[in-house]
């Protein structure tokens, strides 16, 4: 029910389940709890010292922010005691991330992003948190990479946290998409945008033009048409936007509607794309898809992707349904 606390609304839905033992609402709302920390260290920015690179690289080659490796430890420590997970995976860790021997471990596995968009962190623009939970095989006491090697079908939640002018927890159980406002005063996430669902037609598309050189025909030939409006081959006028946030577009497509994009380029084979399979483009497709949007690489539906690795890049076109269907489209 709108206004309804995160917890609250957890509990419900998990008495929908009757097998259900708890573990999963209580993951969830330690992750929310783990959010709630990073917020706090976004905000406080400056003033805690943490704006600016921490000096280290990651296994994608990026140089850190202080604020990337402080809501990477952020998020570990919060949820390795919890006893709901079996091991996790994060973008700034080039391996598997146990959970140590001395904690109790659960039948759930987590990919997570701890802060998206790291390169708006020193110019206040939002950023984020994305995270995607999987089951881990059964009786499974030390999962390794290839446990969490599975299609973004297998995904039982997915969720990102946006810390912009206000902090929103967006959240998939495969039945539909919520968000939730933090009520700082209280501490705790509230129902705000209950059922959100993306308009099926936009005007908006959001794509980095800097690297066009690079894009395939059958996206050129998309952004050419957009930017061309009704002087060329398109019924309406386009518009454009990039904030170079990932959880930023999401949310404004989730809200208003739009088509984001970081598709192929041919700069180097090797590196099909900017962004990563396990923690970026499956949750965010989970939850595009459970929102009436659609999510592909152009060629084919992304959650139905085989993932050869935890840290693998692919292309991305997701958002209202007409437009990816149209991008889909030429690449045939
Ligand atoms: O710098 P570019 O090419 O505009 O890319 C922006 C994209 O890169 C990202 O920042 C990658 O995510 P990280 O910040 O987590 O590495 C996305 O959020 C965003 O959509
Ligand atoms: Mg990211
Ligand atoms: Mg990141």
């Amino acid at each position: 029910m709108n206004g309804d606390y995160l917890t609250r609304f957890l509990i419900h839905e998990q008495r929908k389940s009757p097998n259900a033992t708890g573990e999963f609402t209580m993951l969830l709302s330690d992750i929310a709890t783990a959010c709630k920390a990073i917020a706090h260290e976004v905000n406080r920015g400056a003033l805690a010292g943490n704006l600016g690179i921490a000096g280290s690289e990651n296994i994608q080659g990026e140089a850190q922010k202080k604020l990337d490796v402080i809501a990477n430890d952020l998020f570990i420590r919060s949820l390795e005691w919890t006893g709901h997970l079996a091991a996790m995976a994060s973008e700034e860790n080039d391996e598997i991330i146990p959970i140590p021997p001395a904690h109790a471990k659960g039948k759930y596995l987590i990919c997570f992003d701890p802060l998206d968009g790291s390169s708006n962190i020193d110019i206040n623009l939002t950023v984020g948190t994305i995270f995607s939970i999987l089951r881990a095989p059964e009786g499974r006491d030390n999962p390794t990479e290839a446990d969490f090697l599975q299609p973004g079908t297998q995904q039982v939640a997915a969720g990102f946290c946006t810390y912009g002018p206000t902090t929103l927890m967006v959240l998939t159980t495969g039945n539909g998409v919520n968000g939730f406002t933090l009520d700082r005063d209280v501490g705790e996430f509230v129902l705000t945008h209950p059922n959100m669902r993306i308009p099926e037609e936009t005007s908006e598309f959001a794509v980095n033009m800097s690297n066009q050189r690079y894009w395939e025909e059958p996206v050129r030939r998309y952004i050419d048409e957009c930017l061309k409006g009704k002087d060329g081959g398109r019924e309406k006028n386009f518009n454009m936007r990039w904030v170079a946030s990932m959880v930023a577009e999401v949310y404004r497509i989730l809200t208003r509607g739009g088509i984001f994009m970081y598709p192929y380029d041919t700069r180097d084979v090797n590196k099909p794309g900017r962004l990563r399979l396990m923690y970026e483009a499956n949750p965010m497709s989970f939850i595009v898809e459970q929102a009436g949007g659609a999510s592909s690489t152009g060629r084919r539906r992304i959650l139905d992707i085989e993932p050869n690795g935890i840290h693998q890049r692919v292309p991305v076109i997701l958002g209202s349904k007409a437009e990816v269907e149209r991008v889909v489209s030429y690449h045939r």
